[in-house]
């Protein structure tokens, strides 16, 4: 089979706000396919890029008093630790704000305008805020609903009665940003004319060839893109440009003018892609494929993974941009549904969902996560639901009780009764390998499909026949008869074949343990092919040493554990701070736990309260803050960055990892926000004066 070569993409996050877990879950199913792929010899790049442009990070940059520059470095600083922390190994980061994007999109534009003629403009009427002097995206105006008068209602929709309308159609607007009462003005917007023939002939050509998007997305588009039988409907040309200030790439030619955010955020893909290309000449010594070139081989295959929400950007103006400008259109979009938490729709502004940092920092294992994940994702577009329960069964009992515990059974014996070599297989033994092997194309499918609950499910049944095997041959009875040495040896070295080829299987979904089992075989990486080969006899095995813990469903728990507001609020916040404290293992808890020991110098933080243990667990502790009158917001660290757009008052409880003295994480409940400390970096003691910001509300969302 020829080498497949393959760009792959996940959605670029907006960088007005740290990873949510549902950005994790698209990098963890984009991760795994990529994975996947390379095992089985493909030759890919998976590359990504903060999507840093548009009127709600200027606005969020204007009012943290930093450039929007600025803002977006701050959020892009703090995203390793997430994708490091699951495993999520982009080849690239890059910016929508990148000198390549500006470039690239303003090919694309003049290639549409110049050789496609696709660009149009068109005098719009605005709100217009005279004391910011700027206009004023919808979301920017509000008002009276026109269909139920709810009050402070925003200019696209109401929130009270659902009706959607047109900011014009709100009584008595106002700016959101500064009160103002807004003014309606014109100004030339330059628009994408995508209702040409040309554009909707292509795009239901590309969007009904096979492979491109998923049947169930197809059935959706159609609603988009076909006119209903009175001739309503069908597409609309997109504005794409957006009038200063706006954070944004300028457009050729039009002073003033900037391209609306999501006209350059899929542009991103491809410069990121570029930067990545431009980096490894300069490592080469300038040797090394271009750009242009590397676009230009006839087998490349661009793929992007998105979620729900975004299909029309990519599935419609994406490809069409592309085509029409001379490029290559995307080869498949996979869309995924949302990840709920119990049941609950999670948001950035409510804070609900799972904090991935706060997983991390309590102890979970991030494989636990990307295992349970892959098992719930079958390639379609569908929501998903974490749910603790099934979370830990499906660990426990899947993952630890049928894989792990294959090595667990063998390897012990092999280590002490056979000093680590592997011996020969017989009959009974070498059917259930050889059925093992079979499985190797299906399974392969499977992921290639992205059906990896089916991948998992496969391979799932497959240990449940080695555990059989195990069963029916009892190495413990075995190892204790006379006689029975060689029967031992044979039955033990089929579970650790059939360990190594579950081991292979799993290896897209399970990278760092792998890993550990590799080293522990003392094999080479294992490729997609291997599952055609087989350890063979005399091959020595290292120690066998736990490759994996089962979840405990107490560290779980105080991943939700809600925000409490502490019953004895010490007055004297050094008393306090300074109180002795032991785990419930008996070790000592640092005596004085002071702010030093974990701020940034502008960060602006509340005194330290109280310190006290966490109950059953050995690694938690609670930190009591007070943020007296004061606002905690930005904060910042060696290992974590979050944005905090909300308003946090009073006292605030904390789980504390304490992991390391002098390096500990800290979470602050809401999900909200994130911090570690770092030893270097000192603030000082004492309540910090924090700025007020105008116009915030709880829940305010800013994007
Ligand atoms: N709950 C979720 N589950 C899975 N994917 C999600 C979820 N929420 C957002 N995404 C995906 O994350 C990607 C990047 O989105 P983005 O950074 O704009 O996040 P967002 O949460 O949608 O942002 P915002 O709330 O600011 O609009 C998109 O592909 C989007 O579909
Ligand atoms: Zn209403």
């Amino acid at each position: 089979m020829p080498q497949r070569k393959l760009f792959v993409t996940t959605a670029l996050p907006y960088a007005n706000g740290k990873f949510h877990i549902g950005h994790i879950m698209e990098y963890i199913q984009a991760d795994i396919w990529v994975r996947f792929q390379r095992m089985t010899g493909a030759q890919v790049d998976f590359v990504c890029a903060d999507d840093a442009h548009g009127a709600a990070i200027t606005i969020a940059a204007d009012k943290a008093g930093i450039t929007p520059q600025a803002f977006v470095a701050e959020i892009a600083a703090g995203r390793k630790p997430y994708l490091d922390g699951f495993h999520i190994a982009f080849d690239n980061w890059s910016s929508t704000d990148s000198p390549e994007n500006h470039q690239l999109a303003q090919e694309i534009y003049r290639d549409l305008r110049d050789k496609a003629g696709l660009i149009s403009t068109k005098s719009v009427e605005q709100f217009y805020d005279p004391e910011k002097r700027m206009f004023l995206a919808d979301r920017f105006i509000k008002g009276e609903c026109p269909n139920c008068h709810a009050k402070d209602q925003y200019g696209d929709n109401c929130e009270v009665c659902g009706a959607v309308y047109a900011p014009t159609e709100l009584i008595n607007p106002y700016s959101a940003l500064s009160g103002a009462k807004p003014e309606l003005r014109s100004s030339d917007h330059f628009f994408f004319k995508l209702s040409d023939p040309r554009c909707e002939a292509f795009l239901k050509e590309w969007t009904a060839a096979a492979g491109h998007v998923q049947p169930e997305v197809q059935n959706k588009i159609r609603e988009w893109l076909y006119k209903d039988d009175e001739g309503k409907g069908g597409l609309g040309d997109w504005d794409i440009s957006r009038d200063a200030p706006y954070f944004g790439i300028e457009i050729p030619d039009a002073p003033g003018k900037y391209f609306y955010v999501w006209m350059d955020a899929p542009v991103g893909y491809l410069a990121s892609l570029k930067n990545l290309l431009d980096k490894r000449c300069i490592e080469a010594g300038g040797d090394g494929i271009s750009y242009t070139e590397y676009m230009a081989d006839p087998d490349l295959e661009q793929v992007h993974f998105i979620g729900k929400d975004i299909i029309t950007f990519h599935t419609l103006f994406w490809p069409a941009m592309l085509y029409f400008s001379g490029r290559k259109a995307p080869d498949a979009i996979h869309v995924h549904g949302h990840l709920t938490v119990s049941g609950e729709k999670m948001s950035k502004s409510r804070g609900t969902g799972i904090d991935p940092l706060r997983y991390l920092s309590i102890g979970l294992n991030p494989e636990h996560l990307r295992y349970y994940l892959a098992a719930k994702l079958s390639g379609r577009n569908e929501d998903i639901d974490f749910n603790p329960e099934d979370f830990v069964a499906r660990v426990n009992s899947d993952l630890v009780g049928k894989y792990i515990n294959i090595a667990s059974r063998a390897a012990g014996f092999i280590g002490k009764r056979f000093a680590g070599q592997l011996g020969t297989v017989t009959a009974d033994g070498a059917e259930l390998l050889a059925h093992l092997r079979s499985q190797a194309p299906d399974i392969r499918a499977l992921y290639d499909g992205r059906d990896t609950a089916r991948a998992l499910r496969e391979t799932m049944a497959l240990a449940d026949r080695v555990n059989e095997y195990v069963d029916a041959n009892k190495p413990w009875e075995l190892a204790k008869k006379e006689g029975m040495e060689a029967r031992l040896h044979d039955v033990c070295t089929v579970c650790i074949e059939a360990f190594r080829l579950l081991t292979l299987y799993l290896k897209p979904v399970l990278p760092a343990l792998a890993a550990s089992v590799e080293s522990f075989l003392k094999i080479a990486p294992l490729e997609w092919r291997d599952a055609d080969g087989a350890l063979h006899a005399g091959h020595v095995i290292s120690d066998y040493k736990h490759l994996m813990q089962r979840v405990d469903p107490k560290v779980l728990d105080t991943l939700f554990e809600p925000a409490e507001v502490p019953a004895v609020a010490a007055t004297d916040a050094n008393a306090a701070a300074a109180t002795p404290a032991t785990l419930p293992g008996g070790e000592a808890i640092a005596p004085t736990i002071t702010i030093d020991d974990f701020v940034k110098v502008d960060l602006r933080i509340a005194k330290i309260v109280a310190c006290e243990p966490v109950e059953g667990s050995t690694k938690l502790l609670r930190l009591t803050l007070d943020a007296g009158e004061g606002r905690l917001r930005n904060v910042f660290s060696g290992i974590a960055s979050a944005y905090q757009p909300e308003q946090l008052t009073g006292k605030l409880t904390v789980l504390v990892a304490n992991l390391a003295p002098r390096k500990m994480k800290f979470g602050i409940s809401e999900g909200m926000v994130l911090a570690a400390s770092h030893a270097d970096e000192k603030a000082q003691p004492g309540i910090h004066v924090l700025e007020p910001w105008p116009g915030a509300t709880p829940g305010m969302r800013i994007h």
